[in-house]
């Protein structure tokens, strides 16, 4: 990138031509608000002959916005961008959070930089404009827009929009990669308006598959499901599917379902939208807040069976029992957000993940479980034993090739997991209270031990009758001889 200072001068004038140029559109949006039409033609043609002589420079425009889709172009310029700053900028835009290493940076509004690409030289210039949806009331629902201008020499157009944007975005790409800036949107309503709009923080999980602990040969079947699905553009393109997936996972609370969606974001690089389907109130509000999602990234919705009451196709509302008699454009229907799933607007981006979470999966509505919407359906169960050697390894470094340290532990808790049904999140909870690996394994024996117990104790009670009393009674003196020894250990530690 050559600087300022070092710029022939011809360069400068191009530059200051940019500049400009850039100044009258600032300057034409405020006066398209104030100024009367045939005074803005008037100024305009001042303008125009003014710089006749730089007729043979182009300007492409760069809206954030395209309609109501998110431009991925602007925000691939925005990325590479910041790679430019160079001591002739004015104004730059920091931010930073606090797990951020380093600072984030922006283009201050009406800032230009001077790129040169196999010696094409362009001109970027960035700017912002409000633009109020209720003219009656300014300031009331203004609406920020943000542009950038490029501007370059006439006879290069084909160079840039064939070579130099395609650079531009494929830079782009690389620096997010290696950025491996991953954000969790969340939506906020607009403070001047109320409309809902799409906020974000980085997402810094740090669950990964290496640390799910899950049936290892699941596990790997997700991930080569994920790999295909990323491969094949070309064979969604040729059958006239959207490349869009759907993953329906579903469990007790404390399997992992949520720690999975954030191991797929780590694994894909995907930014993730949670939306919660609670806080929205008609479909128009949806497709709204959908279309403005980005390519590339992970839709959530959590807990469909209970975070909204949606009304059947038909108005009827399953859970009240009666016709839902609101206005339908007040109305967040099962229909909008299956519309979404497999309808028209779902082919609106590409590279999409859709993942639903439920903890009743009988619960759900049957139009949600026909096949083609949700592709892939993953059960995360109780612990499973390949599921604890994970977890052995994670909390308490205790690797396979370990076993034979803790034999005697090891075993007991591999059969103790298959009887009871226990949640990764119980047992990781009990790997957590203690350093010592061989006091934390005992811990983890007695809480299965105590978990089998309860489960005898209530298939007995669901069942109506008698548990299983000659069962009960030998798991109760197995945790006996447990609470014995580790009684009998803390007396020796005194
Ligand atoms: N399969 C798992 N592997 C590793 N850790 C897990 C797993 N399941 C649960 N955990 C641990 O338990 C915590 C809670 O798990 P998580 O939130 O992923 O469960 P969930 O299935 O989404 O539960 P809910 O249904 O209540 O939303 C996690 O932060 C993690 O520490
Ligand atoms: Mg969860």
């Amino acid at each position: 990138m050559e600087s300022f200072a070092s710029l022939p001068s011809p360069s400068s004038a191009f530059a200051a031509y940019a500049s400009i140029s850039a100044s009258v559109m600032l300057v034409k949006t405020a006066f398209n608000q104030i100024i009367p039409y045939k005074v803005q033609d008037y100024v305009y043609s001042i303008m125009n002959s003014f710089f006749k002589n730089y007729k043979n420079k182009m300007t492409i425009l760069i809206e954030e916005k395209d309609g109501m889709m998110i431009n991925d172009l602007f925000q691939d310029a925005e990325t590479y961008l910041c790679t430019k700053i160079n001591p002739n900028i004015g104004c730059l835009k920091l931010s930073k959070c606090s797990k951020d290493s380093t600072f984030n940076i922006k283009l201050g509004r009406a800032e230009q930089i001077i790129d040169n690409h196999d010696g094409v030289m362009v001109v970027w210039n960035f700017f912002t404009d409000k633009k109020s949806e209720n003219p009656s009331r300014p300031g009331y629902n203004d609406v920020e827009k943000r542009y950038f201008s490029l501007v370059f020499d006439k006879k290069h157009k084909d160079d840039v929009l064939s070579s130099y944007l395609p650079f531009v975005v494929q830079k782009a790409k690389d620096i997010m990669e290696k950025r491996r800036v991953i954000k969790l949107y969340t939506y906020a309503t607009h403070p001047y308006s109320h409309d809902r709009l799409w906020d974000f923080v980085k997402l810094q999980h740090p669950s990964t598959f290496d640390t799910l602990a899950m049936d290892p040969g699941l596990k790997q079947k997700i991930m080569d499901d994920l790999d295909r699905f990323l491969r094949r553009r070309e064979f969604y393109r040729k059958v006239g599917k959207a490349w869009k997936r759907g993953y329906l996972l579903y469990g007790p609370p404390g399997t992992g379902k949520s720690s999975l969606i954030a191991a797929i974001a780590n694994y894909l690089k995907f930014d993730v939208y949670d939306l919660e389907l609670s806080c929205i109130h008609n479909d128009s509000s949806l497709r709204r807040l959908l279309l403005r999602t980005s390519n590339r990234s992970i839709l959530v919705i959590e807990d469909i069976d209970c975070s909204v009451k949606l009304p059947g196709r038909c108005g009827f509302d399953p859970i009240i029992g009666q016709v839902d008699t609101k206005k339908p454009e007040q109305q967040f229907t099962l229909c909008g957000l299956l519309n979404f799933i497999d309808g028209l607007w779902s082919s609106c981006g590409d590279e999409r993940i859709i993942i639903f979470t439920t903890n009743h999966k009988e619960k759900l509505e049957p139009a949600l479980l026909r096949p083609g919407r949700m592709d892939v359906h993953i059960n995360m169960s109780y612990l499973t034993p390949g599921g604890f050697k994970v977890l052995a390894s994670n909390y308490l470094d205790i690797h396979e090739h370990d076993h034979h340290h803790h034999p005697s532990q090891m075993k007991e808790i591999e059969e103790l997991i298959k009887k009871a049904e226990v949640t990764p999140a119980e047992v990781a909870e009990e790997l957590m209270k203690t350093d010592d690996a061989h006091v934390s394994l005992d811990g983890v024996v007695n809480f299965l031990k105590r978990k089998n117990i309860e489960k005898i104790e209530n298939v007995g009670f669901k069942e109506g009758g008698e548990c299983d009393l000659p069962e009960l009674k030998k798991a109760k003196i197995d945790i006996n001889s447990v609470e014995m020894k580790s009684d009998v250990e803390d007396a020796l530690d005194q």
